[in-house]
C-alpha cells in the first residue's frame, strides 16, 4: 500500500446502524479531552494484543464484524477507538502512537484503519488529511460505510466539521511489535474518562502532555 487505500460500501447497512446505537449506548463513551489534538470529541479506547482479541469480542461483540474485516494478520497489538465529532469538532495534525504510554520506545503503527460508521449527508469539513513529511498525499471525504487504511507513519488531521449532525469513525492503530515491546502492552485494557478517577486523570495528563 502506498500512503492509503479507500474501500466503499464495505459492510451491511444494518450493522452500521447497530454499531452506531451500541457505541452511543456504551457507558465508556464520554468526552475525550485528554489529548490536546482532539478538540470537542467523544470516545473511548480498547488496547489489546492479538491474544486478547477474544476478550474484546466478548465484551464488545458489536466490534467483531469490523475487526474480522480490518485487522491485519501480520499485526499483534492494537489500539481501537470510536471517535465522535460534531459541528465545530476537529483533530489537529498528529501521528498515531497511542501505545507509547505503555512502551516509551514503541515504533509507529504498521497501519491505521478507519471505518466511517455515520457521516452527515452533505457534510462540510470533516475531511481526513494525510501528509508525508514533505507533502500532502491524500484527502479523504468520509462517507458512511467506507473504510480507509493509511500508513502508520503519516501525519494526519481532521478538518473542522462545519455542518450539524454527527461524524462517527471507528479507528484502529495496528502495530507489528517485537517480542520485547509486546511484553509491555496489556493483553486487554480499556481507557475511558468514565472509568478513570480524577486523580488518575490529572496524573495521566501530566505524564502524557506535560500540563
Ligand atoms: O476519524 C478520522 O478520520 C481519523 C481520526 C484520528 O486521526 C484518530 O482517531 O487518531
Ligand atoms: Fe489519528
Amino acid at each position: 500500500m502506498k500512503y492509503y487505500q479507500l474501500q466503499t460500501n464495505i459492510l451491511p447497512n444494518y450493522y452500521l446502524n447497530d454499531l452506531w446505537g451500541e457505541i452511543n449506548a456504551s457507558p465508556y463513551f464520554v468526552i475525550n479531552n485528554l489529548n490536546r489534538d482532539f478538540i470537542n470529541t467523544k470516545g473511548f479506547s480498547v488496547v489489546f494484543q492479538r491474544q486478547g482479541l477474544t476478550t474484546v469480542e466478548q465484551k464488545f461483540p458489536f466490534f467483531k464484524p469490523y475487526l474480522d474485516l480490518a485487522l491485519q494478520p501480520n499485526c499483534n497489538a492494537f489500539y481501537l477507538n470510536p471517535l465522535l465529532l460534531k459541528e465545530g469538532s476537529r483533530v489537529d495534525p498528529h501521528i498515531d502512537r497511542s501505545l507509547r504510554s505503555y512502551c516509551k520506545t514503541i515504533e509507529l503503527p504498521h497501519l491505521v484503519s478507519v471505518l466511517y460508521v455515520r457521516v452527515p449527508e452533505n457534510m462540510e469539513g470533516g475531511e481526513l488529511v494525510l501528509k508525508s513529511p514533505k507533502r500532502q498525499v491524500g484527502q479523504v471525504k468520509p462517507q458512511t460505510n467506507s473504510l480507509v487504511y493509511f500508513q502508520g507513519d503519516l501525519t494526519h488531521s481532521v478538518n473542522a466539521v462545519r455542518t450539524s449532525g454527527y461524524r462517527l469513525s471507528l479507528v484502529c492503530e495496528q502495530y507489528n511489535l517485537s517480542g520485547y515491546e509486546l511484553e509491555e502492552i496489556p493483553e486487554f485494557t480499556l481507557e475511558s474518562r468514565a472509568t478513570e478517577s480524577r486523580a488518575t486523570q490529572s496524573a495521566t495528563k501530566k505524564r502524557k502532555y506535560g500540563y
